[in-house]
């Protein structure tokens, strides 16, 4: 479990992170969101011990990162995949991090192959890696240690679909047998399908948090029909607020199967009808996050 407390960074007059408390479970992904600049990355490397926080605190299992025996063992970092030496090879790189835990040579072989980098390409210099190579040897580098808890900035960063669902699938596993993963990114779609639990971030401090099922259940409906025009009026008659959808149809304020009566007893054809999830968290993240919402209230979900 991670525990961050009351964590507040500035540097000079600014207030990178400020009062930010989360807790991230066992058998979770937890999502980290924010826009550029929102205090994911400082919050992440004072968890991982890299930066010193001005007060609060944030721990692992109960213990500071710094006082942790061998922590590679307890927690895989993976904060910046080129923070590495250029000039070793994949292989050499996992080796000496082998080394370094005490872990059998054999490790790292079965993480190159976790994170399917072939024999040759392990055997390439880090500084010849494309940027989705690098993703994918510091996911095994932070795997080496076979640990309860992963923090991973942006580790979708730079993957193509197939890395990206490759990911999503280990992530998945990991958690299911119980491990922790805090996950920062910027690809919402991609955390809206991975991640149980959200927390989102702008200008270093939490704007909402909670399940991603709590955060999103008020999105509404998206719902699309033949004549749409015809829709709006059915929903409108029904005392339904509803207003055009990014991608076509219509974002309802009401849940599906509320829109689906309604429209059940008159001539609308209905061609789409679903939870406006994917549209959701874009629109609570970009409301959140824009720049006037500073003093915004925290939405705090139930089992946050
Ligand atoms: N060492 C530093 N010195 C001065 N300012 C810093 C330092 N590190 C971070 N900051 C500032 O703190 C703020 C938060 O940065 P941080 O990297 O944590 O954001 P982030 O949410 O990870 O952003 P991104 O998504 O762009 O990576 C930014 O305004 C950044 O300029």
């Amino acid at each position: 479990m991670i525990t961050v407390e009351n964590l507040t960074k500035t540097y000079g007059q600014y207030r990178a992170v400020d009062d930010v408390s989360f807790v991230c479970r066992p058998g979770q992904v937890t999502g980290f969101l924010g826009p550029n600049g929102a205090g994911k990355s400082t919050t992440m490397r004072i968890i991982a011990g890299l930066t010193p926080a001005d007060s609060g605190s944030a721990t692992i299992g109960g213990v500071r990162y710094h006082d942790i025996p061998n922590p590679g063992t307890q927690v895989g970092v993976l904060l910046d995949a080129s923070a590495q030496h250029a000039g070793r090879t994949g292989r050499e790189i996992l080796a000496i991090g082998a080394q370094t835990m005490g872990l059998s040579s054999s490790r790292v072989d079965e993480m190159l192959e976790l994170v399917a980098l072939t024999p040759s390409e392990s055997k390439r210099r880090l500084r010849d890696y494309s940027l989705g190579m690098r993703q994918r040897l510091g996911i095994a580098h932070a795997l080496l240690g076979d640990p309860k808890i992963l923090i991973l900035d942006e580790p979708a960063n730079g993957l193509d679909p197939a890395g990206i669902h490759w990911m999503r699938s280990l992530l998945r596993t990991y958690a299911d047998r119980g491990g922790t993963v805090l996950l920062s990114s910027h690809l919402l779609h991609e955390v809206q399908i991975i991640a149980d639990e959200l927390i989102v971030i702008g200008q270093g401090r939490i704007v909402a948090e909670g399940s991603k099922d709590e955060l999103l259940a008020g999105a509404g409906t998206l719902v699309k029909a033949v004549d749409e025009q015809r829709l709006a009026a059915v929903l409108s008659g029904a005392g339904i607020a509803a207003t055009p959808a990014a991608n076509g149809g219509l974002q309802a304020d009401a849940d599906p199967a509320a829109v689906g009566r309604v429209v059940a007893g008159t001539d609308v054809v209905l061609t789409e009808l679903r939870p406006a999830d994917g549209a959701g968290l874009e629109e609570m993240f970009l409301q959140l996050t824009s720049d006037t919402q500073r003093e915004n209230t925290t939405i705090q979900g139930a089992s946050a």
